[in-house]
């Protein structure tokens, strides 16, 4: 066993009651003549397949320079606005929460915060007040620049800056965008703000390791060469076409030999409440990749203990149509033990000398046997640590087997369709020039939806 198989793996061997080995190697083929194809240069989906060997071709000058522009950031200003939805926010939120203090008092730290995720007035309203009398910079992150929601943010921000700022706003505000389209690119080049690129060939969802991710994890103190190398680690180890030996793709298969069992919904479970956001972004990653073509796995996630006061009930017993990857983290840097106390007064002493994480382990145990006794299939990912070359392993570890997932069940990983469909419909209502024609046919459909309520 080499030691990047123990740092991270996966247990498939609570599947067995639902899948058999020999339906498996049925697509070992399959996937081989897939894995090839997303290899090859001339691969069918190669503009936008880059991410695939990004961690490799890693530009040290461009490591440097975000390491330099965040250090400058870091030195100037209290706060840095990321600006974003979607791939251009949830990756950078994902590691920065997971590997962040759950409370934290320290104020001489510059403090990364998101804007343009969401429509909420109260939202923007309140984190323009928060701003006040701290020193502000700006990155506003969007592959296509025209993204409503982020473009409204930015709208309101960069105003502020201007006042707040005048001229040094040009300084405090730094644009990730496509390198040669958009018009948040037309900006840089017009108006001289600094750039950043999102490469021509890497979709938001599969950014993570690019500026998109690296730079304000840079500026909250990530240590992003670590993640890289961890990324780089996964590239290397997944290389491999036999799913036997490659456990993205194992994983893959074994959700999609799930799926065609009825299991439909993929709940993303851990014990660390840290790692939430990095299950927002896993949800991105495998929704938009496949829920396409009346196909593809719902993907769900739960932080337990928490949640197994709430939904575990369902899980355990509701309908079955679930299945489960439990994601544990083997070792923790922090950890409290229980001690021996005199009256015993809550009848817990028999826990003496047991550990936070002992007990979270046992708990995780403990789900997984009652889980997979409810009829749950359960897939076990084991991570050695939480930290950066982890975390970097585990996101490439993903976007290599979504992408194989996707493939498998014949829909294209790397386009989202059913989102223009929402973004057609706010366009034309908010009078977007262009969409004047569609306008009116949704007018008279919400009428009527309205009236049928009163
Ligand atoms: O980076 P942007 O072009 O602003 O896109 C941000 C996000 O919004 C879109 O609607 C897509 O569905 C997402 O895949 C994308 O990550």
């Amino acid at each position: 066993m080499t030691v990047t198989e123990q740092a991270f793996s996966l247990n498939f061997s609570l599947l067995s009651k639902f899948i058999n080995e020999d339906e498996k190697f049925k697509y070992a083929e399959i996937i081989s003549n897939i894995h090839e194809e997303m290899h090859a240069s001339t691969s069918k989906d190669k503009g936008a397949i880059g991410w695939i060997d990004l961690a490799l071709k890693q530009n040290r000058e461009e490591v440097d320079r975000i390491l330099s522009v965040a250090n400058e950031i870091r030195d100037k200003s209290a706060v840095l606005i990321v600006i974003g939805i979607g791939g251009s926010y949830l990756g950078a939120k994902a590691v920065q929460d997971a590997l962040s203090p759950y409370f934290s008092k320290q104020t001489d730290k510059t403090e990364v915060i998101y804007a343009g995720q969401n429509m909420s007035g109260a939202y923007i309203n309140q984190l323009l007040q928060y701003i006040e009398n701290r020193e502000v910079y700006v990155n506003v992150i969007s592959k296509s620049g025209t993204t409503l929601e982020p473009a409204i943010s930015f709208r309101v921000i960069k105003s502020y800056m201007e006042k707040r700022y005048g001229e040094e706003m040009k300084n405090r505000i730094i644009l990730t965008t496509d390198p040669t389209n958009g018009l948040l690119r037309k900006l840089a080049k017009e108006e001289g703000f600094r750039s950043f690129e999102v490469p021509a060939d890497v979709g938001g969802r599969f950014s993570v390791l690019t500026p998109v991710g690296l730079f304000p994890l840079a500026v909250g103190e990530i240590d992003i060469k670590a993640l890289l190398d961890g990324a780089k680690q996964a590239t290397n180890d997944l290389m491999i076409s036999n799913f036997k030996e490659n456990e993205a793709y194992e994983y893959a298969l074994s959700r999609y030999l799930l799926e065609k069992k009825g299991y439909i919904l993929e709940i993303m479970a851990s014990f660390e409440p840290s790692l939430r956001n990095v299950f927002e972004w896993w949800k991105q990653l495998f929704g938009e990749s496949e829920g396409k073509d009346g196909k593809g796995i719902f993907p769900v996630s739960v932080t337990y203990t928490t949640d197994l006061h709430s939904i575990g009930q369902y899980v355990q017993a509701g309908k079955r149509q679930i299945f489960e990857t439990i994601l544990h983290i083997r070792n923790q840097k922090e950890d409290h033990t229980l001690k021996y106390v005199d009256n015993n007064f809550d009848q817990l002493n028999f826990l003496e000398n047991k550990t936070f994480h002992d007990m979270n382990t046992i708990a995780k145990n403990s789900t997984i046997l009652a889980h997979y006794d409810g009829e749950v299939p359960v897939i076990q990912v084991e991570m050695n640590q939480l930290d950066e070359y982890h975390l970097g392993y585990l996101l490439y570890f993903f976007q290599k087997a979504c992408a194989m997932s996707a493939y498998l069940s014949g829909v294209n990983p790397f386009d989202q369709p059913g989102v223009e469909s929402y973004k057609n419909n706010i366009f034309a209502l908010l009078n977007k020039p262009g969409y004047e024609s569609i306008k009116e046919e949704l007018e008279e459909r919400l009428d009527q939806i309205f009236s049928e309520n009163k």
